[in-house]
């Protein structure tokens, strides 16, 4: 796979101090056999006494140290390399994710980018961290072994060289297989993960519409599907295992059979070479052994780094952002939208360049038929999709050119169903606030929501956890707590998408107030469903289909523009103005 590949000598350095390392290791497996076989050799044949062996045995444990060490070492620089590339391949998909949030957060099932980012990500360590490593040691050691065993007796190195060559052509075969299958069981594991959460997430409406129990059955399925993949991998697994174990073990046996012959028939060699690359010999079909076990590792780490650089190309526009600050001062700034349009995706919606001019504590409404695109014009004002083709201009400068802090430091959206974070009400409000903010500041925030009281009669007022750790929330006190988070933030934009579904008269009234009130101090642009907020408005846009049709004010519309009468009219329930 060219991006892990790419990705590895992007590391050079760790590379080179795998390589001198393996370069230590390979001598000292040399001279661990030498000292091993002179020992023997001296103690049982020439009856050295402990004396005249003592140096050898020092020698013996210092390479054995020595072995260990670099061994160690060249784990850790494997291990280190991994966890930096996991490292930046999560930054990179976080940030293809932070790039357009909102597209990313409605395209695709949550389940699946869960998985890709978590386990795929996982899965690719054991290329940096045992392949790699692998590779190199195998590129070192047995070279240096052959090397060795050509000077001491040239039918070793012979066989070992005709030999050696079967283990690459079973991991070559074995290979291409895993990093099919690898790249099969990791799509099997996205769509279950998918499944799973998004079956878990509308568990309500499968019970409400009689489901629960196909849908079951459809998760069941997806769980032997993965299973399955996963027991093809470990079979490919398993028989390469029984193939490298089979050859290794002829060759040391081909090797003991050629020695022993040459040692005690034709007495062509001494005991201490025989030893000495009878020694050898293992270590020779072991490191290329190991080298098979780990490339069929790398080769499941290929199929899973397929799955996230998919999901890096995937093409989604990104909102741009620049580096220019917007000072938040007294007067919230100017908008201007000069031509903006956007589409979700080839075929798809289109929202056609929009212009309009929304000036410091305006109060805009964007009104329109259900589907002509309000939510994805605020989304666009909002800076939550890119502004594609035209542009949009604060305070004279594009959006583009400031930082996504700075503008979002400014505003705040009040969503038809704000997220309720897994924590406290306190923390829930807190995350409005661009400093830190008090209990008092909170409390105060909460009272100007109209949510004080609702809160203070809850056993542990603030701190009730709430979200997915604790209770639920109506849609209403749902809005409420973003209006305390804005109150907190005290915005110089508000986004208000106003409720379709009925709410209590109470709540409604809150919500008008508090609209209000943040109004005082801020460009208020709301998606109306309302007559009233409609009629309020200093300048509607009225969109048909994804154009704005026209704008003006509620009496300037109704007058010229018939099919916003009708709609008027419509919402009067068929009663005319
Ligand atoms: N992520 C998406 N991908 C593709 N199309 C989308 C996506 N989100 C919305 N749409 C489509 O874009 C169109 C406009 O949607 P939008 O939510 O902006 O309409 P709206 O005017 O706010 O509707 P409503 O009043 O019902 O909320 C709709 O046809 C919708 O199906």
């Amino acid at each position: 796979m060219n991006s892990l590949r790419n990705m590895t000598f992007m590391y050079k350095w760790h590379m080179t101090g795998q390589l001198i390392l393996s370069f230590i290791t390979a001598l000292s497996i040399i001279l661990q056999a030498y000292f091993l076989v002179t020992i023997v050799d001296r103690v049982f044949l020439k009856q050295a006494v402990f004396s005249d062996i003592i140096w050898m045995l020092v020698g013996l444990l210092a390479v054995l140290a020595i072995r260990t060490g670099s061994s160690y070492a060249n784990d850790r620089i494997g291990i280190r390399m991994a966890a930096n590339v996991k490292a930046t391949y999560r930054r990179s998909l976080l940030d293809k994710f932070a790039g357009n949030p909102l597209m990313h957060s409605m395209q695709g099932q949550s389940g699946r980018k869960i998985s890709t980012l978590l386990d795929a990500v996982d899965d690719m360590d054991s290329y940096f961290s045992d392949y790699i490593p692998q590779l190199i040691r195998t590129s070192i050691i047995p070279l240096l072994i052959l090397g060795t065993a050509f000077t001491q007796h040239a039918n070793t190195g012979w066989i070992m060289l005709i030999t050696a060559p079967f283990i690459p052509i079973v991991m070559m075969i074995v290979g291409m297989q895993t990093k099919t299958k690898a790249e099969e069981q990791q799509e099997k594991l996205a769509a279950f993960s998918g499944r799973f959460l998004d079956t878990l997430q509308g568990l309500t409406t499968l019970k409400l519409f009689g489901q629960a129990n196909k849908q079951n059955d459809a998760i069941k399925q997806s769980s032997l599907n993965f299973r399955d993949a996963t027991m093809q991998i470990l079979k490919v697994a398993f028989t390469s295992s029984f193939m490298l174990e089979l050859i290794a073990m002829l060759g040391i046996g081909i090797v003991a059979l050629e020695l022993a012959i040459q040692l005690i028939i034709y007495e062509r060699i001494s005991f201490f070479t025989a030893f000495f690359l009878l020694v050898l010999a293992p270590e020779f079909y072991t490191t290329l052994k190991q080298l098979g076990s780990t490339f069929h590792n790398g080769r499941s780490s290929m199929g899973a780094a397929q799955k996230v650089t998919d999901a890096l190309a995937e093409s989604t526009l990104p909102v741009q952002w620049g580096d220019k600050h917007l000072t938040a001062d007294a007067t919230p700034p100017a908008i201007q939208l000069q031509n903006a349009g956007f589409h979700y995706g080839d075929d798809q919606f289109v929202l056609k360049g929009i212009t309009a001019d929304i000036p410091p504590y305006g109060q805009m409404a964007i009104a329109g038929r259900s589907g002509s695109g309000k939510t994805t014009l605020l989304h666009l004002v909002a800076g939550l999709l890119p502004v594609e083709n035209g542009r949009m201009v604060v305070n004279g400068v594009p959006l583009s050119h400031y930082r996504e802090k700075a503008w979002f430091d400014q505003l705040s959206y009040i969503s038809q169903q704000p997220y309720i974070f897994s924590g406290t009400i306190a923390d829930n409000i807190t995350i409005g606030a661009n400093v830190r903010a008090s209990r008092a500041d909170i409390e105060r925030a909460a009272e100007q929501a109209g949510i004080a009281a609702m809160i203070q009669s809850l056993d542990d007022d603030y701190d009730t956890l709430v979200g997915e750790a604790g209770r639920g929330l109506s849609g209403g006190e749902q809005q409420r707590l973003a209006l305390a988070r804005a109150f907190l933030k005290k915005p110089s934009i508000i986004l208000f998408d106003e409720p379709t579904t009925g709410l209590d008269l109470e709540t409604e009234r809150i919500l008008q107030q508090s609209i209000k009130q943040l109004a005082r101090h801020a460009t208020v642009i709301t998606v109306a469903h309302r007559l009233h907020t409609i009629k309020h408005a200093d300048n509607i846009l009225f969109l048909e289909n994804g154009e704005l049709a026209a704008s003006g004010t509620h009496r300037e519309l109704v007058d010229t523009v018939s099919s916003y009468r009708d709609m008027v009219r419509a919402q009067q329930g068929g009663r005319s103005e």
